[in-house]
């Protein structure tokens, strides 16, 4: 059986008038993936609104708690068989939908009279609603929440739970408007070619699963659940791509780019260096120890990013000095001869954390109290941080360096600094995120022991342009020559003064931009582990003077298209890799 057949549908693959049509998205995982669209179908219907129980409120109280038990122990269960970060992300997920609030609100309800399906739609809609606000990290999570509640409705109305087969005869293109972790958690790369949803950005779980899965992915892609299920899809994991029933020698050519791809990706090995031989450490972006063996398989010389928020989130009280401790730890041990850069706290904007409240409504959270300025006002939460930081680092062999983001004064990084040194780190770096702290870095460089350049936010910052509202999205491109000036005026205000200049946004995951930023003096570049390979690949086959020649021609024009193809002609040998 198909996927196709599975859905009652299924146009024939290759023929019919979508031949050659294509769809856009955002491609999140690179790769071209081929096969035919099993559509992620049967939504659960919304429950009758007026629906009432029979009078036995303590019964139909039972029910639920019955269906939310059996709904999560499932989640558990699906969790167990997967292992891993699948493992983490569905018991979050049961975790959830134990949380005693929503139980007691879905109780409420039904004490008024209200069915069971009817109350737990109302009580988990109160919920979603309050994620949705919340926007980021958390608004994210909503897509999480509304599984757990279809799967509840389901068990309570004997409709057949949603979600995807674990089997098929030939690896499909899971198509969905989004996905929950438990729809992908049991599907292996032999099931799926690639995903595409509707939603979803790149911190969605189906991004996020996807990479760590090495699946191609787009996301973003709007009309995609229109595909007639089993039309045969061709997606391009880097371009956003989703093309319909391409013709066969369409879907040859990109079989054939793809394992060409792949021959180049695994003939680069080793530290990272340009192809005379100018090193330049290759480290991983993590967010806790669940990524450390994608890290490390990616061959990651370190970490120039942990992003230590993801400890705190998603939860109403900091966690304790010996979990941090213990987090910490487990990630230095795993770099023994390595170097780990971790950036204390960021919380606020795209990562609002529920225990560190900003003290009045914000009109631009972006531009309000977040990263280090968070910090300020809750010193405590800072010092208990930082202590666990100097706890775990005692004994290990790793090279424990801490940074602060968000950092926009000389002030800042001076108080920050000396926080750090009455723990006992010494050598703190700051994040250049804020033009200011781009502009004036030669004053920052003398209290700062390094930089690490977040091109995310500064880009942001410098084209005005919030990374949460996609109407600007395109505005928030790294290669607009305003940011590469701010880059290189950093990278070079740390050389002057001997130390070292990492990027740890996004920008340095492009392979592209990572051999530009090297020839503006760059010296270390930090990424999601699975662009690791790409970037290894393309530095590898350019020298340095190749790198300086495109970072000056990037430099030399207006637009950030018109920069890009700059670069991109000063660096030849880049079609290998299809990029
Ligand atoms: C690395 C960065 O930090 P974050 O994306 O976590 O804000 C950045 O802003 O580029
Ligand atoms: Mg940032």
């Amino acid at each position: 059986m198909t996927p196709g057949d599975e859905n009652g549908a299924g146009s024939s693959a290759g023929t019919g008038s979508l031949a050659g049509t294509s769809l856009a998205g955002t491609g999140v995982s690179p790769g071209a993936g081929y096969g035919p669209a099993h559509v992620l179908a049967g939504e659960i219907p919304e429950p009758d609104k007026e629906a009432r129980h029979d009078g036995d409120a303590a019964a139909e109280r039972a029910r639920a708690e019955r269906a939310v038990e059996e709904v999560a122990a499932d989640l558990e269960a699906r969790g167990a068989r997967a292992g891993g970060e699948a493992q983490e992300v569905l018991g979050a997920q049961a975790l959830m939908a134990r949380d005693p609030s929503l139980a007691a609100e879905v109780g409420e309800l039904i004490e008024r009279g209200v069915a069971a399906p009817r109350a737990v739609f109302d009580a988990f809609g109160k919920y979603r609603d309050l994620l949705a606000a919340a926007g980021g990290y958390l608004a994210e999570r909503v897509t999480d929440l509304d599984d757990i509640r279809d799967r509840v409705i389901a068990v309570l109305t004997g409709l057949p739970m949603p979600g995807v087969p674990a089997r098929a005869d030939e690896p499909f293109v899971l198509v969905a408007k989004d996905l929950a972790p438990a729809d992908t958690a049991l599907l292996s790369k032999d099931v799926v070619a690639a995903f595409v949803t509707e939603q979803g950005g790149p911190t969605s779980h189906t991004a996020i699963l996807a990479r760590s899965m090495g699946v191609p992915a787009v996301v973003g892609c709007a009309g995609a659940t229109a595909i007639a299920p089993g039309t045969s899809v061709l997606v391009d994991g880097a371009s956003g791509q989703v093309l319909l029933a391409p013709d066969p020698a369409r879907v040859a050519a990109a079989r054939a780019a793809e394992e060409a791809r792949r021959a180049v990706l695994s003939a680069a090995t080793g530290p990272g260096a340009t192809a005379d031989g100018h090193p330049v450490p290759l480290l991983a972006n993590i967010g806790g120890p669940r990524d450390l063996d994608s890290a490390l398989a990616n061959g990651a010389e370190g970490v120039g990013l942990y992003r230590t928020e993801f400890l705190f989130l998603d939860r109403e009280t900091a966690p304790s000095a010996s979990e941090q401790e213990e987090a910490y730890r487990a990630v230095f041990e795993a770099f023994p001869q390595g170097r780990v850069v971790v950036r204390t706290l960021d919380s606020g904007a795209d990562k609002p954390l529920a225990f560190l409240p900003p003290p009045e409504e914000e009109p631009n959270p972006a531009l309000g109290e977040r990263g280090l300025r968070m910090f300020r006002r809750y010193p405590e939460i800072m010092t208990a941080q930082l202590g666990a930081l100097a706890r775990a680092a005692a004994g290990v062999s790793a090279e424990v360096q801490v940074m602060a983001p968000m950092v926009a004064t000389v002030e800042e990084a001076e108080w920050f600094a000396d926080a750090c040194r009455t723990a006992g780190l010494d050598g703190a770096g700051v994040m250049i995120e804020v033009p200011s702290a781009a502009l004036r870095a030669a004053d920052l460089i003398r209290v700062a022991g390094f930089f690490s350049i977040g091109t995310n936010d500064l880009t942001q910052y410098a084209l005005a342009a919030d990374r949460q509202v996609s109407a600007v999205a395109g505005l928030q491109d790294p290669w607009h020559p305003a940011v590469l000036d701010l880059i290189a005026t950093a990278a070079s205000a740390a050389s002057a003064a001997g130390k070292g200049c990492g990027v740890c946004g996004e920008a340095a995951a492009d392979p592209v931009l990572a051999c530009v930023l090297v020839g503006m003096g760059i010296t270390s570049l930090s990424m999601g582990a699975p662009a690791l390979p790409w970037v290894r690949a393309a530095l590898s086959r350019h020298t340095l003077a190749q790198c300086r020649d495109a970072a000056a021609a990037a430099r030399s024009v207006t637009s950030a298209r018109a920069a890009k193809a700059a670069a991109y002609a000063e660096l030849p040998g880049l079609e290998a890799l299809a990029l």
